[in-house]
């Protein structure tokens, strides 16, 4: 498929006689944010790491922008922004003599490399502190740095390995905002996470690592569809209309069930949520409360690691 940025079949990764990464496939789509989920030792990192050519295939492929990362790591490392867990900046050195020593690297010519530099550095808000050095700054403008950097590569990948650990709640909403901001501009986005509801709040798809396989993949409604057998359910309270029977003929819709009086629970394949508010305004009802009751993905991780343990 023209739109697959990231594919990787049967990938395997074997240290000694313990396979981290057991026979994974997975595909990422261009603009399209993938998050990489599972316990400590799942194979998240490893499994980052043959993407980006740092550490070898034991089987299997991963093609990465057609570009094989074992025998073409240069060609992945220009079109690929990694933002590691520490990010690796040179404190003694401003973050503009920093950007720019990416830049050569990059053989980006100077005058286009000052450019992108300003700009980059305008798009995560630190464009007044481009000539600081980095020692001075906290760890939320060092991440901010790292994504300046991916900006300023034009890079169609970014790679994110634990991005929002050990910031604040105001820095971490700046964050996401700006891995958002990625998407937007047609970056497809991996990033490994710990913090469930962060990663629901900002990924199109995610996949559940267990022992070194991926045990779930897909959007927050089909994992928890497939774990939880849930369907994705909402709270409607609606007057004026025949509204179980709206309800009812809305596409996706499984069940519908009374809560008390004006009030049903309708669990549906899909958010059903703009198409029942359309259906019952349109029939002449009103509408007075329209919530969502999907799962948390924590609910989901909960639930399947309990099974997992359970069966194990
Ligand atoms: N260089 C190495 N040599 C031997 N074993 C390794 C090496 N790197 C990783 N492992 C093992 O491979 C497995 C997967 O590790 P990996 O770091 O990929 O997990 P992870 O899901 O990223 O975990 P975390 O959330 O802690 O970062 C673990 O059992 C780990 O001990």
């Amino acid at each position: 498929m023209a739109d697959t940025v990231i594919e990787a079949r049967g990938l395997t990764k074997v240290y000694g006689s313990h396979r981290a990464v057991d026979a994974i496939d997975f595909s990422i789509r261009r603009g399209e944010i993938f998050g990489l989920l599972g316990p400590n030792g799942a194979g998240k990192t490893t499994t980052i790491l043959m993407m980006l050519g740092l550490t070898e295939t034991s089987g299997g492929s991963v093609d990465v922008l057609g570009f094989d990362p074992v025998r073409q790591p240069l060609e992945v490392k220009r079109r690929v922004g990694y933002l590691p867990d520490a990010v690796g900046f040179y404190d003694h050195l401003t973050a503009r003599e920093n950007l720019r020593y990416t830049a050569r690297l990059l053989a980006i010519p100077r005058r286009e490399a000052e450019t992108r530099i300003a700009e980059a550095m305008e798009s995560v808000k630190l464009a007044d502190v481009l000539d600081k050095r980095v020692a001075t700054f906290s760890r939320g403008m060092r991440q901010r740095l790292g994504i300046a950097e991916i900006v300023m590569k034009r890079a169609e990948v970014a790679i994110l390995d634990e991005p929002t650990s050990g910031l604040d709640p105001h820095s971490t909403f700046e964050l996401l905002e700006m891995i958002r901001g990625l998407k937007r501009a047609g970056v497809a986005v991996l990033l490994s996470s710990h913090l469930l509801d962060r990663v629901q709040s900002v990924c199109d798809r995610v996949a559940l690592f267990n022992k070194g396989r991926i045990a779930l993949m897909g959007t927050v409604v089909e994992l928890a569809n497939q774990v939880l057998g849930a369907g994705h359910p909402i709270l409607v309270e609606a007057t004026g209309a025949d509204v179980a029977g709206i309800l009812r003929e809305v596409e996706g819709v499984q069940t519908v069930v009374p809560e008390g009086e004006g009030a049903w629970r309708v669990v549906a394949d899909r958010d059903v949520r703009a198409a029942v508010a359309h259906r019952i305004v349109t029939a002449g009802g009103a509408l007075t409360r329209l919530a969502d009751l999907q799962p948390s993905l924590e609910e989901v991780y909960t639930r399947y690691f309990e099974e997992a343990r359970r069966a194990a």
